[in-house]
């Protein structure tokens, strides 16, 4: 799903400028890394993207759709294109891991049959299928993340967005949600994700976007957390 910023800015009130003037293009497949000092509009600016926030001025399009304009059907179905990991998209407590993957899926109306193989394909993919009857709380911080990220990916969305998804985990723990991400990405799904991770920026190259006070200063397809250039 190609996204595209142009000239969006963001002002809470009374005047937070979280973001300002922003002009970005994502191309589809692409694997984007958002990074930045905390403050620095990361959160603020895909939650843009996923029409959580509405900028004060400019204009927001992603995968063809002009976000403005969108109506409430409009949006709920662009929605279930796109995969989001959160921070605050809690697990639902009450169900089980794989439950809490299903229900994605019977909301949307997917047949039962149907449902069930495809809670069953990605669980197993990212590894915690032997977790399956456990309750969030039951599982580690590593498997919760694994958890989220199967939850934003089982519908196969063009689109996902992750916030920090490897954020508390020791580096192999990341290292394993990374390549999780990768392979999603290789599959043809657009990411973008925010992180404060500078190992992983620097082992996985892709490209990077990076804000400072809600403007972009770098954007950069060489990779890497620092860049060789002054910024
Ligand atoms: N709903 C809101 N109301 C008021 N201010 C907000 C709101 N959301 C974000 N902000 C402010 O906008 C600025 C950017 O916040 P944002 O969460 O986008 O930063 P971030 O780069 O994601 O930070 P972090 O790395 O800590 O997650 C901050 O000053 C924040 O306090």
């Amino acid at each position: 799903m190609e996204i595209q910023f142009s000239g969006v800015s963001k002002t809470f009130p009374p005047d937070i400028n979280a973001l300002e003037n922003i002009y970005l293009n994502v191309d589809k497949g692409e694997f984007v890394y958002l990074i930045g000092e905390t403050g620095s509009g990361k959160t603020t600016l895909m939650r843009c993207i996923f029409r959580e926030v509405v900028p004060s001025r400019g204009h927001i399009s992603v995968g063809g759709h002009a976000l403005r304009k969108m109506g409430r059907f409009e949006l709920a179905l662009f929605r279930r294109d796109i995969g989001v990991v959160f921070q605050d998209f809690a697990l639902l407590p009450n169900l089980t891991a794989f439950e809490n993957v299903a229900f994605v899926l019977e909301v949307m109306g997917m047949p039962k049959k149907e449902i069930e193989g495809r809670v069953v394909d990605v669980l197993k993919t990212v590894g915690i299928w032997r977790r399956r009857a456990l309750f969030p709380q039951q599982l580690s911080g590593g498997e919760q993340q694994r958890l989220a990220i199967a939850r934003a990916v089982v519908n196969e969305p063009s689109l996902l967005l992750a916030d920090e998804p490897t954020g508390n985990l020791d580096n192999h723990t990341a290292d394993e949600i990374m390549q999780l991400l990768l392979d999603i990405n290789a599959a043809g799904t657009t990411v973008i994700m925010a992180t404060h991770n500078q190992y992983l920026v620097d082992s996985y190259r892709h490209r990077v976007v990076k804000l400072r006070r809600g403007r972009i200063v770098r954007d950069d397809r060489e990779g890497g957390y620092e860049s060789n250039v002054e910024d």
